[in-house]
């Protein structure tokens, strides 16, 4: 959007995430399933007049953070941004694959610091977000020649921050999506008079890219699986080792989000499940096969249900995947990783028929419920009336929706 002044507005949202099958087998080299959740982030970008240097005015409630930084000393700190070692001629932002991650990122702290010499006091998740903005901004416009404006920029989150459902990657592709839109209304300012488009295919390759670099910032060597299912929403499959691979399903499950809360660590329960499997090789190998069968069957019942199936078939599709999730679920608790606080969320899901299974390491965190469409409103009712009684958080929300979006 192009206001009287020429400046523009981008509001862009994304989805977060949640791993619906394979957690745990797929550091044994398993197949992974993740798949957007209907809780989404959002980023709204103004360029604004300002009376006299250049800045970026930002606001990040969900970290506490409101910042002003000034646009000229970025420029020369950041801008013209440095190729891979090996790679010729100059970059671009269509290949963030490409930067020189580790430098680029060296120099947006050393900016930082001397910004803000305080910036070491701050806490973590502040400055994960502001390396992550200068990060990408200076590698997108700082390989371009348009024109930069002051800007206001601010987010907000349904997500909780931290808890397991991709947070930091619905931030990152909602950041690459807007400043990506904006560089493209800006080179090319008569599309500002158009209806405004979606995303394209190629647009998207690239907002995953650069938001697969932020999470790089916040994780050091993630597997990209998060940032894809940001980008592309639907369902995302993946195995170490090689590329996430994005199905194209048009899903809707609905499902009850609960926080077990209970504060569990990821590594901890990863090194909890090794020493298992250390103690019991071919009985731990097995259950990870079948953590495997479960993944790829489940899939297949995904593809059936986003073919626009007729009802009675739903019904059976949908009674076949309740299966699995309690399988998953089970199969997961033989590992170790469950918890009674899960157990309880299972037991009450059960007493209505509903299927159960713990999300992401495990051990608290979240639980997640399915909700096949002929389930009564009030076995719902009852169940999320149930579980906040017991003091579990609940959240009801869909799965596999869409995923980077520009908001009109
Ligand atoms: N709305 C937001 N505003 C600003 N920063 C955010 C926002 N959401 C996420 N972040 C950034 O992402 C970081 C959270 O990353 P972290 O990996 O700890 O959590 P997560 O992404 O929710 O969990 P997981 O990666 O296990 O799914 C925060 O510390 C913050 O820097
Ligand atoms: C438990 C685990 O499989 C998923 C955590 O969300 C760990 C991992 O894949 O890194």
């Amino acid at each position: 959007m192009l206001n009287g002044d020429n400046c523009y507005t981008v509001s862009v949202s994304a989805p977060g995430k949640v791993i619906l099958h394979g957690e745990h087998s797929v550091v044994y080299g398993k197949t992974a399933i993740a798949v957007s959740l209907g809780l989404r982030s959002s980023i709204v970008i103004k360029e604004v007049k300002t009376a006299g240097e250049p800045v970026v005015y930002i606001h990040l409630p969900c970290v506490g953070l409101q910042e002003t930084i000034p646009l000229n000393p970025t420029v020369k700190a950041l801008f013209n941004p440095p190729l891979c070692a090996g790679v010729t001629g100059k970059f671009t932002w269509k290949i963030p694959g490409k930067l020189d991650h580790d430098c680029h990122l060296r120099k947006v702290n050393e900016f930082l610091h001397m910004m803000k010499p305080n910036f070491d006091e701050l806490p973590s998740n502040q400055k994960n977000s502001l390396r992550s903005f200068l990060y990408m901004y200076s590698g997108i416009f700082g390989s371009t020649n348009v024109q930069i404006k002051s800007m206001d920029i601010s987010m907000g989150s349904e997500l909780t921050i931290g808890a397991g459902t991709g947070s930091s990657a619905s931030f990152a592709v909602c950041l690459a999506g807007a400043l990506l839109r904006l560089l493209s209304l800006k080179a090319h300012p008569a599309a500002a008079f158009e209806p405004p488009q979606g995303f394209e295919p190629h647009e998207r390759e690239a907002i995953s890219a650069w938001a697969y670099n932020c999470e790089r910032i916040m994780h050091g060597a993630p597997s990209g699986i998060d940032n894809e299912t940001c980008t592309f929403g639907s369902v995302v499959s993946f195995k170490k080792g090689s590329k996430p691979r994005h199905l194209d399903l048009r899903l809707n499950l609905r499902v009850l989000l609960v926080d077990s809360r209970v504060s569990r660590e990821t590594h901890a329960l990863v090194v909890k499940v090794a020493g298992l499997r250390q103690r019991n090789m071919a009985a731990v190998d097995h259950i990870m096969d079948a953590l495997d069968d479960v993944a790829h069957t489940a899939t297949q019942i995904l593809e059936k249900l986003s073919g626009g199936k007729c009802p009675a078939d739903t019904d059976a599709d949908y009674q076949h995947l309740a299966e699995l999730w309690d399988m998953n679920h089970c199969l997961l608790a033989s590992l170790g990783v469950s918890h009674p606080a899960l157990e309880t969320i299972r037991g009450f899901a059960r007493a209505r028929s509903l299927a159960c299974k713990l999300t992401g390491a495990g051990g608290g965190g979240y639980a997640m419920i399915l909700i096949p469409p002929s389930t009564p409103r009030t076995a719902v009712d009852s169940l999320t009336g149930q579980l906040l009684e017991n003091g579990f958080r609940v959240t009801e929300t869909c799965v596999g929706g869409p995923g980077v979006e520009l908001e009109m």
